[in-house]
């Protein structure tokens, strides 16, 4: 795509975000029964089981984890944050820094009730569900800073915001292919994030199947990427990285709830060469 082609598509996203709204999209994604604990085929408890295994197989190690794209969530660093001692959470919005910052600072500063999650994660982790407290106070000791990050820059964040050596594990959900234009910005932007992994650094990658848009809020309908398993995989090679498993979840009929028309969820382990 040519330079003003490329600036424009990126521009366009940006608008789109303006109107995003944390607290609809949680209640959209983040509540049953995409949120449904007690159901086996719930979208959420998939999730939390592909990260859970990822960072405790043995493999993954270091020191900083960054989460690009975070968003008003915290489900994805919540078996990270036991692995890593360092937590880093970035967002293109304010009002998603915001969202986190709520939660980060106290009770009741924010729209969704991690509680459940952070039970669920406990019980993955073998403790027992009443241990929550200990996990959430621990998630808090790690996170270092909620910054911001634009994977359409070279650059995503800013310079002072890793260590030189950059980061040993990235963590991003739903994000890039939320936030590109078409899947040549997708694969770019994927490139952009894996400068700030380290060499052996672990990618971590959740996103969305054959999605072309989603409601980020009341009439706030963002453009999607549509993606399938192929191009996922060949947009990680490109980018430089090996891929270690991808795991496909397909929507049952009653997870389709008109907030989107996503019909599956991939995760991706990866490596960066
Ligand atoms: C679909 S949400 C994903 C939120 C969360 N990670 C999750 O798993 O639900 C997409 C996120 O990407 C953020 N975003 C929008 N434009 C971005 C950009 N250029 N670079 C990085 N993040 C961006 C939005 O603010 C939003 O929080
Ligand atoms: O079911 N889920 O857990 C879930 C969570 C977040 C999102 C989706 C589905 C699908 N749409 C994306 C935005 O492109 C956001």
């Amino acid at each position: 795509m040519e330079e003003k082609g490329k600036i424009n598509g990126v521009a366009a996203m940006a608008a789109c975000y303006q109107g995003f709204d944390p607290a609809a999209y949680l209640q959209y994604n983040y509540t049953p029964p995409r949120a449904d604990f007690e159901r086996k085929d719930s979208i959420v408890p998939w999730k939390l089981a592909c990260l859970h295994r990822a960072f405790t197989e043995g493999d993954v190690n270091g020191e900083l984890l960054v989460d690009i794209g975070s968003g008003p969530t915290l489900y994805q660093v919540l078996s990270g944050c036991e692995v890593f001692n360092k937590v880093l959470l970035t967002d293109f919005l304010e009002v998603n820094r915001q969202e986190l910052r709520g939660w980060l600072q106290g009770e009741g500063g924010c729209n969704l009730d991690w509680t459940p999650y952070l039970q669920h994660v406990c019980k993955l982790e073998g403790r027992r569900p009443s241990a929550w407290p200990e996990k959430a106070a621990k998630l808090r000791e790690v996170i270092t800073d909620i910054v911001p990050v634009d994977v359409h820059c070279p650059q995503p964040l800013a310079l002072d915001a890793l260590p030189s050596a950059g980061a040993d594990c990235l963590v991003s959900c739903f994000c890039l292919e939320s936030v590109s234009p078409d899947l040549a910005a997708f694969t770019r932007a994927l490139g952009h994030i894996g400068r700030l992994l380290r060499p052996g650094g672990h990618l971590l990658l959740i996103g969305a199947l054959g999605e072309s848009y989603y409601f980020g809020g009341p009439g706030v309908k963002i453009p999607v990427v549509p993606l399938n398993e192929a191009q996922v995989c060949a947009s990680l090679q490109e980018s430089g990285y090996t891929l270690i498993r991808l795991e496909v979840y397909t929507l049952p009929q009653d997870m389709r709830v008109g907030v989107d028309d996503v019909t599956g969820v991939f995760f991706v382990k990866a490596r960066k060469e």
